[in-house]
């Protein structure tokens, strides 16, 4: 199956408590916060706490130096300084902040639709982008201006407009980067919906860099509107900071006082949010950097343990999924077959190429699964191995088809025969809930951003409809289960915290989470050392004999399948080409294919995962 590879400083994109904390020790980023607080107060306040009002003229005063009564003095009408720099703050601020508002209303969202679903809106909405790239800002402005007149508000919502692609493009990117990553597939499979995926696990992703974008933006969009009053587009009858250092230049030379305070303010805005911008940067990257050296440091220490599974007997998932099976096992057989857990008939699965013919990646494939019981299907890669059991989870791509075949679930149709696809309105309410899935890769199937205690408890409580509480509890619960040492304390770490065997236990505990009737097992232990391996191998061993389901063992691995499985289906290019008991393949193989991955295991061409005297027992080889 493919792997996608985390991307490069992912865990440090999102804006935790330790990122806050980070930029407030820099002093840029405390001084801009404080900079950027202060403004924003007096944008609130100004118009209040102002002495005149933003037009009141007293020409007797015109162009007064500081007093009493106009503490910063007068311009050349004789109206307050003081007071319109008040005036012009709120309104240089809360336009800037509009300008912002509408590019990320626009670009956040279809960026976010455009990267996870791409497709026909990808497509549209990156024609628009280029198109309103590719206009001169200015001359749009302007001919705003002429059309709608000189209000500043109409010209930022326009520019925020005009900006929006900017938006659009960087969360497109990150989507993009993110939206095949094992973590989202693996929220997929866990039964949440598009839109809780979109908003917890790939809206993370982008917060960060809309944030140091929105204070680019933000400046971007002052600076502009101060050169537009400065030349005298704006609004004549509002204050405005770039009004008011038109107003200074042209008397420099008779009160070289008045430009300061508009060009001081002017620049402490910009200023702020630039050095805002790099510093939230700046503590985005030390928590990489944090991240990296913490994960070392706790290997070289021995920090990050490796839990030896302490499994539980007789625990709650055990005794609260019994009633449950039972209850499930009522279900009716679809067309009067015979009921099985699941069961796959003849099942073909192609691809649609270029030339009008279908590419078979699986073809014919029988079998069958019941609760309690162990199928592994094995094969070298490519054999199409995974292929079938994304059939059984209804993952496989949009333009796989099902050429022949059907297979039932628990006695229902999930592909009738004649079906081209997975029935999603049958397999999406199983999946998360009667079917779990273990990935193949633990730490690419964990979301850096959330802790794994919130990864855990989530599906809990979106898809059992637990609440927060006893979410928490029954997710540490199940830390418990599946042999972590601390379970309290691994459930506020993050997945960057752990070792490789920890988070397939996590994941293992996930999948187990919702007392699934099956687990389909994808290569569980091919990420992982050898112990590792082997020890992961007797905690799947151990709960699926305590919670009694069926688990689809997927392996290239013969090792594994004689370790874990009870019955085994040989794969080679699709095709099944031997099956049955592992005892009696292990002992007589038929086919050559299956004899040649027998003799690469007991050659140890294959890494040996029969560490275990159940291994070698129920395998009947000798080591
Ligand atoms: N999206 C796709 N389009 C076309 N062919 C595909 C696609 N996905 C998989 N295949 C093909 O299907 C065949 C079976 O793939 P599958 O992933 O089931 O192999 P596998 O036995 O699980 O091997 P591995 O363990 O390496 O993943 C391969 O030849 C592969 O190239």
């Amino acid at each position: 199956m493919t792997s996608a590879t985390r991307s490069a400083g992912q865990t440090g994109d999102v804006v935790r408590p330790n990122t806050l904390r980070r930029l407030l020790r820099n002093p840029l980023g405390l001084i801009s916060i404080i900079v950027l607080g202060i403004l924003l107060i007096v944008a609130i306040i100004g118009p209040w706490i102002a002495p005149y009002s933003q037009t009141h003229a007293d020409i007797a005063a015109s162009l007064a130096g500081p007093s009493a009564d106009h503490l910063l003095g007068t311009d050349s009408p004789g109206r307050d300084v003081l007071s319109r720099l008040l005036f012009g703050t709120q309104l240089t601020i809360f336009s800037g902040l509009l300008c912002a508002a509408v590019a990320i209303a626009i670009g956040l969202p279809s960026g976010l639709l455009a990267g996870y679903y791409g497709g026909w809106f990808d497509s549209v909405a990156g024609w628009a982008g280029n198109m309103l790239m590719s206009l001169p800002g200015i001359v749009v402005l302007l001919a705003v201006r002429a059309a709608l007149g000189p209000s500043v508000w109409i010209s930022m919502i326009i520019f925020g407009v005009l900006l929006s692609p900017g938006y659009f493009r960087l969360t497109r990117t990150a989507v993009q980067s993110v939206r095949n990553e094992l973590y989202v597939d693996a929220a997929r499979v866990a039964g949440l919906s598009d839109g809780r995926i979109i908003a917890r696990h790939i809206f993370s992703v982008v917060r960060a860099p809309i944030i140091i974008q929105t204070a680019i933006v933000t400046g971007v969009a002052i600076s502009i509107q101060a050169g537009l009053q400065f030349l005298g587009l704006g609004d004549p009858g509002e204050a405005s900071w770039g009004a008011m250092v038109n107003e200074g230049f042209k008397n420099i030379y008779v009160a070289p006082g008045l430009i300061v305070a508009p060009i001081v303010m002017i620049g402490l805005t910009i200023g702020a949010l630039v050095l805002l911008a790099n510093a939230l940067r700046d503590a985005l990257e030390d928590g990489q950097k944090v991240s990296r050296k913490r994960r070392l440091t706790d290997i070289a220490t021995g920090a990050v343990t490796l839990a030896m599974p302490v499994v539980k007997t007789g625990g709650s998932a055990e005794r609260a999924a019994a009633p449950a099976r039972g209850k499930r096992a009522a279900a009716t057989v679809e067309a009067g077959t015979e009921h099985h857990l699941v069961k796959v008939t003849g099942l073909g699965v192609g691809y649609p190429q270029a030339d009008g013919s279908t590419k078979h990646v699986v073809d014919d494939v029988s079998f069958h699964v019941d609760r309690g019981e162990v199928l592994g299907i094995v094969g070298e890669s490519g054999s199409g191995k995974s292929q079938t059991a994304f059939s059984i989870l209804g993952l496989l791509p949009d333009n796989a088809e099902i050429i022949a075949g059907s297979i039932q679930f628990d006695g229902r149709y999930t592909v009738e025969p004649g079906d081209t696809k997975v029935d999603q309105a049958r397999v999406r309410p199983l999946r998360g809930k009667r079917i779990a899935y273990i990935p193949q890769e633990p730490m690419s199937n964990l979301d850096p951003n959330f802790t794994i205690g919130h990864q855990l408890s989530r599906p809990l409580r979106v898809v059992m409809g637990m609440s927060k509480a006893a979410a928490k509890a029954r997710a540490i619960e199940l830390l418990g289960l599946v042999g972590i040492v601390d379970p309290v304390r691994t459930y506020d770490l993050h997945p960057h915290e752990i070792s490789g065997g920890m988070a397939q236990r996590v994941l293992i505990a996930g999948a187990i989470s919702c007392e699934p009737d099956l687990i389909i097992a994808d290569e569980p232990t091919t990420a992982l050392d050898v112990t590792v391996q082997a020890e992961v191998l007797d905690l799947l061993r151990g709960l699926q004999k305590r919670i009694g389901m069926g688990i689809v063992l997927v392996t290239h691995n013969f090792g594994v399948v004689a370790d874990l499985a009870d019955r085994v289906l040989v794969m080679q290019s699709g095709h099944v080409v031997e099956s049955g008991e592992v005892r009696q393949i292990l002992r007589d193989p038929q086919n050559p294919y299956t004899r040649m991955l027998l003799s690469a295991m007991l050659e140890g061409k294959e890494p040996m995962t029969m560490l275990t005297e159940v291994g070698r027992e129920r395998a009947g080889v000798r080591a």
